[in-house]
């Protein structure tokens, strides 16, 4: 059995939301600046992104993040369907968006722990996504 002092670190790491283990808002946003740097200048999906509203789509995106990480924020935009209807997304364009998100995550130092959370609730949004 661990000593008390332990379990109450121990407790704390385990309860802590993926929102609060990211810096909350600011840390969400400050990923999110980088997966929109990512998005427009990788060849595989920038063209995808040339009609939208940068501060718009940076917005929604980071609503949702703090949304679905545990954060108090609601989100605004319109769900995963709907988003990516009439676009006809392939799953290489998936995987390069989930590519994206991943190397702003490292370069935020974000841990393994938070990065393989991450890389599930994306993965989870697929069928959602592509061929809409
Ligand atoms: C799990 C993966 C993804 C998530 C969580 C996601 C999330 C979002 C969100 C929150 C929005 C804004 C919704 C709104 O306008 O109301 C959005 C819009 C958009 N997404 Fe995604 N997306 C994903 C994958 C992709 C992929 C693979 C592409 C294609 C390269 C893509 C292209 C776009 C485009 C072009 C918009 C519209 C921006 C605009 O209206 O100007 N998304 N996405």
């Amino acid at each position: 059995m661990n000593a008390p002092t332990e379990t109450a670190v121990e407790t704390v790491g385990d309860t802590a939301t993926l929102y609060e283990r990211l810096g909350g808002r600011p840390g969400i946003e400050a990923i999110v600046e980088d997966i929109w740097n990512n998005h427009v200048s990788n060849p595989l999906v920038n063209k995808r992104y040339v009609n939208s509203d940068p501060a718009n789509v940076k917005r929604l995106v980071t609503e949702m993040c703090c949304a679905g990480f545990g954060g108090p924020e609601s989100y605004t935009g319109r769900d995963m369907i709907a988003a990516h209807k009439g676009m006809n997304i392939n799953d290489t364009e998936f995987v390069a968006v989930c590519d994206d998100v991943l190397k702003a995550l490292d370069k935020h130092n974000v841990g393994k722990r938070e990065r393989d959370e991450i890389l599930c609730i994306l993965y989870s949004l697929k069928n959602d996504v592509v061929y809409q």
